[in-house]
């Protein structure tokens, strides 16, 4: 048998949306800035699997100037426990942040929130000691900060969860009220404010976008499942093409694998016929538990390589970016308005 050679490039970039900037996306951020003379200390999730793709860099112009620690979550699925790649990744993934306290947490791992719990207790300060320190929880949408702010909660002040969680993202939707996460006997506590997941208004590279929708960011009704599958087995077979095995022989073909999936999950429609689209939302949960598999979607190698090259393109500037996503707006709006004449 002729032996299976992965997908070296994705084929279908083509029509993907590239925006899912919305309302309480938007007011959530201006909402933040404006709180932002009460706030002594930002804490910046991102998500472990994609590293650079789910830094959104309008925090760093909302909050840049604040002091600030950057965690990234969800580390239980993009690496190995005591594995050689999970040093080696954390190492480069460090590297790119030089400035900023680093951490690398798995929620239910109580060493993972101790180490952050410890660093705040040295690190974060107000200038009013009766006031205590208030710290801002930000992130893109669905990346674990109210997760993370239970758990900060629980190992510091052994108290139960504050906050809704959910798999899908939007739970939060509003600024939240201060949670205590750390008591000191000088009256000077910390607390902390969870907030509106937000996304950026425009993302230039269509690739990006796909990363950031299997990582849950985007809701799961805006890009086609099946092309979130095509993407993931393209990933999934340059890094372990037996993943699957379960349910097919190693493949770059999408349906098949997800009639193979569908008929043997029995994620079957009328007459028996494969209901494709449950079985690739199916397909895609499946990796949001780590079950084909714990690696990065992002390429750190390639990372390094853009930031050492100072030919290198300069991503879209936050106006830029803005700017494409108003007129994306007015033009799907012009076309409705169109179509309803
Ligand atoms: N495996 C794993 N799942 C996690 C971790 N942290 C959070 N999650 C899951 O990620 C999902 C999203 O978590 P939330 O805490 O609701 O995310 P959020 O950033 O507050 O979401 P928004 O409300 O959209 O802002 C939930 O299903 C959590 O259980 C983690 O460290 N590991």
């Amino acid at each position: 048998m002729a032996q299976f050679v992965p997908r070296q490039v994705f084929p279908h970039y083509g029509a993907i949306p590239r925006s899912y900037f919305l309302g309480h996306h938007r007011a959530g951020l201006s909402k933040m800035k404006n709180m932002l003379s009460s706030i002594d200390y930002v804490v910046e999730c991102r998500d472990y699997r994609a590293p650079v793709t789910s830094i959104n860099p309008m925090f760093e112009e909302a909050l840049g100037k604040k002091r600030r620690l950057v965690v990234y979550t969800k580390r239980d699925l993009g690496s190995i426990p005591q594995s050689p790649a999970r040093q080696v990744i954390e190492r480069k993934v460090r590297s790119f942040d030089p400035t900023s306290a680093v951490f690398f947490v798995s929620t239910s791992t109580r060493a993972d929130v101790a180490q952050i719990i410890k660093h705040l207790r040295n690190d974060a300060e107000a200038p009013d000691k009766l006031v205590g320190c208030r710290v801002m929880v930000v992130g893109m949408p669905n990346v674990g900060k109210s997760t993370l702010i239970n758990h900060l909660r629980n190992h510091g002040v052994g108290k139960a969860k504050a906050l809704k969680t959910g798999g899908q993202p939007g739970i939060t939707r509003k600024i939240a009220s201060p949670v205590k996460i750390i008591e000191r006997e000088n009256g000077s506590h910390v607390y902390v404010l969870d907030t509106p997941g937000v996304f950026m208004p425009y993302v230039a590279d269509a690739e990006n976008m796909l990363k950031l929708a299997l990582c849950g960011c985007v809701k799961d009704a805006v890009i086609s499942p099946v092309t979130l599958v095509d993407y993931l087995l393209y990933k999934v077979n340059l890094h372990d093409t037996q993943a699957y095995k379960r349910w097919s022989e190693p493949t770059n073909e999408v349906m098949p694998l997800l009639e193979s999936f569908a008929q043997q999950t029995g994620l079957l429609g009328k007459g028996g016929v494969p209901n494709i689209d449950g079985a690739a939302l199916h397909f895609i949960q499946k990796w949001r538990a780590g079950e084909l598999g714990r690696f990065m979607l992002d390429d750190l190698d390639e990372e390094q390589r853009r930031r050492d090259d100072p030919e290198q393109t300069a991503r879209l500037s936050m106006s830029q970016a803005l700017k494409i996503e108003r007129t994306t707006r007015k033009n799907k709006s012009d076309v409705n308005s169109n179509s309803s004449l």
